[in-house]
């Protein structure tokens, strides 16, 4: 069943550059009744969200100053959004940093997973039809880095991988039947934004990625495939933006790193047997 945007309200972290941007305006442009930007960069913010209104109306974008990494600040602009809307029917778990600088690794997982996890949590429970809430969308943003293996970006990486098993697990139709809060994973394949303007905040100065060697994407098409992917993917769904090319998703490619987790333990089970026979014997 396709899912419409039209009327609905929607919160971006992270969303005044970048994807997070471009995902608002794609939310609009599907019908979205209002889109909050929550970010710590409150100029580009403004700018977006006068843009925005100018283009769409008033009162179609608001912009609050939020770090995702503190939590009263965090539940303050969620709680500010459902005071001004009523509702929030889409949340876009975006914020993210590309810092694989070995002192700053607390600060990356923090942005890219905890506060993910915690907005996330927020969400459900304000969405979670046995909770009072009506459903939802979670929809969080992980990348390539989470399913293939690039060692120049180590923490970054397993922050990614660890938000496709959250959503992934949290999605599952066992939680989807009974919170009908649907939860999608995207994975974005190497997108021109600010993230990273030069290899700095790589592991180490042997590190390297060459960027140009991928296609970049444009971060509106990136901001698209969101919107495709809230309108066609199931709960659990995981999707790939890569190349400018459509959202494509990529749920059972994802799901045969599962094939390989259960040879791991189906040969876990046949040394513990082993394992046991030989006590036995003993
Ligand atoms: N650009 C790329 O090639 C790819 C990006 N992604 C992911 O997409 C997401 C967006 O990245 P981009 O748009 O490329 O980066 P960006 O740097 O353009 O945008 C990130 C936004 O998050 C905001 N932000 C950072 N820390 C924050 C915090 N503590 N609280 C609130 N907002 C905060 C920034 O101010 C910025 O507006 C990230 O999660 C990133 O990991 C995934 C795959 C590829
Ligand atoms: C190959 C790694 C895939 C990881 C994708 C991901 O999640 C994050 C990508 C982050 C950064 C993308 C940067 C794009 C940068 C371009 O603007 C490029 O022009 C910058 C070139 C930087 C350089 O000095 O080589």
């Amino acid at each position: 069943m396709a899912h419409s945007l039209n009327g609905k309200v929607a919160l971006v972290t992270g969303g005044a550059s970048g994807i997070g941007a471009c995902t608002v305006r794609s939310l609009l442009e599907e019908g979205a009744k209002h889109v909050a930007v929550l970010d710590i960069e409150v100029e580009a913010g403004n700018v977006l969200q006068n843009e925005l209104n100018t283009k769409y109306g008033e009162n179609k974008v608001t912009f609050i100053e939020c770090d995702v990494t503190n939590k009263e600040t965090l539940v303050g602009a969620f709680n500010a959004v459902q005071e001004q809307n009523g509702y929030i029917d889409v949340v876009v778990n975006n914020a993210g940093i590309l810092d694989d600088t070995p002192e700053n690794f607390e600060r990356t997982i923090n942005i890219n997973l905890t506060s993910l996890i915690r907005s996330s949590l927020h969400s459900w429970k304000i969405m979670h039809k046995e909770k009072g809430g009506s459903g939802g969308t979670i929809i969080n943003f992980s990348s390539v880095a989470g399913l293939l293996k690039f060692e120049a970006i180590p923490i970054y990486s397993a922050t990614k991988t660890a938000v496709l098993k959250f959503s992934t697990c949290l999605g599952d139709e066992t939680h989807y039947t009974r919170s009908g809060v649907r939860v999608l994973a995207m994975c974005f394949g190497v997108t021109d934004t600010p993230i990273l303007e030069n290899n700095t905040k790589l592991f180490d100065e042997t590190a390297k990625i060459n960027f140009k060697e991928f296609k970049l994407q444009r971060p509106e098409s990136a901001g698209k495939a969101v919107t495709e992917a809230y309108k066609q993917g199931t709960s659990a769904s995981v999707w790939l933006s890569n190349a400018d090319e459509p959202a494509l998703d990529v749920t059972k490619d994802h799901s045969k790193s599962m094939e390989s987790a259960l040879k791991v333990y189906l040969k876990m089970q046949q040394q513990k047997k082993k394992h046991q026979q030989q006590k036995q014997q003993q």
